[in-house]
């Protein structure tokens, strides 16, 4: 099966001048119906790497360089309205807050039939059974009566559900859902992951889900790609990488979060700050804070290739290590 999403070599950068680095030299390809979770810490360029996907960068992001290829298109190169016929139609994003794809100020129906309309010419009847078929199929109860409620008339948990009907209405071919569950309680977060994963599952929807939420990508993804300054540090398949890890980054990330399989240890926190990128050191950009760090990581090393996963470290970790 071919690559429905083939990122190569993404530099994104903020400010003409500086050419500060958000995004740099990053790989990563995924199928269709796969899901890829990026991960990393707060500032890691995870965000940025889906915005540069779906072009809707703030100024003055842009992307600097590489190919965002999209069932063999580069979206890198499309123009804004050419981009804007495939946004919502074949890529959907779902946020971390549902309101970056609401507007207060209109009912949940309006919104939706204009969405089913901006890209396919059926009726306002067809549009309007569609969003409601949507409505319930995300689980919200009443889709018809919901249709004329405005988003404050929802609960946090039922606005995203709408957010991620809405990027369902064209069973697009990815889904780019950033933090999408972070702001709800866990109880929630449970049943919309479950929710979220059987209707694309059904619809063969290939999905970026990013989050810091190690736990999460435990349970969503098929292959994880952990992002640190930028850069992609480690991926591979989440058994090969969470269950094995090479880099000591995803080592410190995997100790900082409880598990069951470490019961009674005490959690460890990887040392230090992430540097900023405008003051990233010489090198691994990991290296200051790591404990296996030597002359040898004042270059920055190539992401190296090992039995079907990539990691970007010259000491990196072994099962004896652990
Ligand atoms: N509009 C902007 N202008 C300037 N710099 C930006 C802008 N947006 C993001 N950045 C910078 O890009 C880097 C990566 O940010 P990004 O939001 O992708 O991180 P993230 O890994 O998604 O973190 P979080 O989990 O906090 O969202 C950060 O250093 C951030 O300061």
């Amino acid at each position: 099966m071919s690559h429905l999403l083939e990122v190569r070599n993404l530099v994104t950068e903020f400010g003409v001048k500086l050419g500060l680095r958000a995004v740099n030299d990053v790989s990563f390809s995924l199928k269709r119906g796969k899901v890829l979770g990026l991960v990393g810490e707060s500032g890691s360029g995870k965000s940025v790497t889906g915005f540069s996907i779906m072009g809707l960068l703030d100024r003055p992001g842009r992307v600097a360089a590489g190919r965002i290829l999209f069932d063999g298109i580069d979206l890198a190169t499309l123009s804004d309205g050419e981009m804007r016929r495939l946004r919502g139609k074949r890529i959907a994003m779902v946020f971390q807050d549902p309101m970056m794809t609401l507007n207060p100020v209109l009912t949940i129906g309006t919104q939706m039939i204009e969405a089913v309309l901006a890209h396919d010419p059926v009726s306002k009847e067809v549009a309007r059974q569609r969003s409601r078929d949507a409505l319930g199929l995300v689980g919200i109860p009443s889709p018809e009566e919901r249709l004329s409620a405005y988003p404050h008339e929802f609960s946090g948990g039922m606005r995203q559900r709408v957010a991620i009907a809405i990027a369902l209405l064209h069973h697009p071919d990815l889904i780019i859902a950033d933090e999408p569950t972070t702001a709800l309680d866990v109880t929630i977060q449970s049943q919309i992951i479950s929710e979220f994963q059987k209707l694309t599952e059904q619809s063969n929807t290939a999905v970026i889900w990013i989050t810091h939420d190690l736990a999460i990508v435990s349970r969503v993804a098929d292959d994880i790609a952990v992002m640190y300054a930028g850069r992609l540090v480690e991926m591979g398949s989440v058994r090969n990488v969470l269950g094995d890890p090479r880099h000591p980054y995803t080592k410190g990330l995997i100790m900082s979060v409880p598990s069951q399989n470490r019961r009674g240890e005490p959690l460890r926190q990887i040392l230090g700050m992430t540097p900023a990128i405008s003051r990233l050191p010489s090198g691994c950009s990991f290296r200051t804070r790591c404990d296996r760090a030597t002359e040898a990581c004042a270059v920055m090393p190539d992401l190296m290739a090992e039995d079907h996963r990539a990691f970007r470290c010259f000491h990196p970790m072994t099962r004896i290590d652990a």
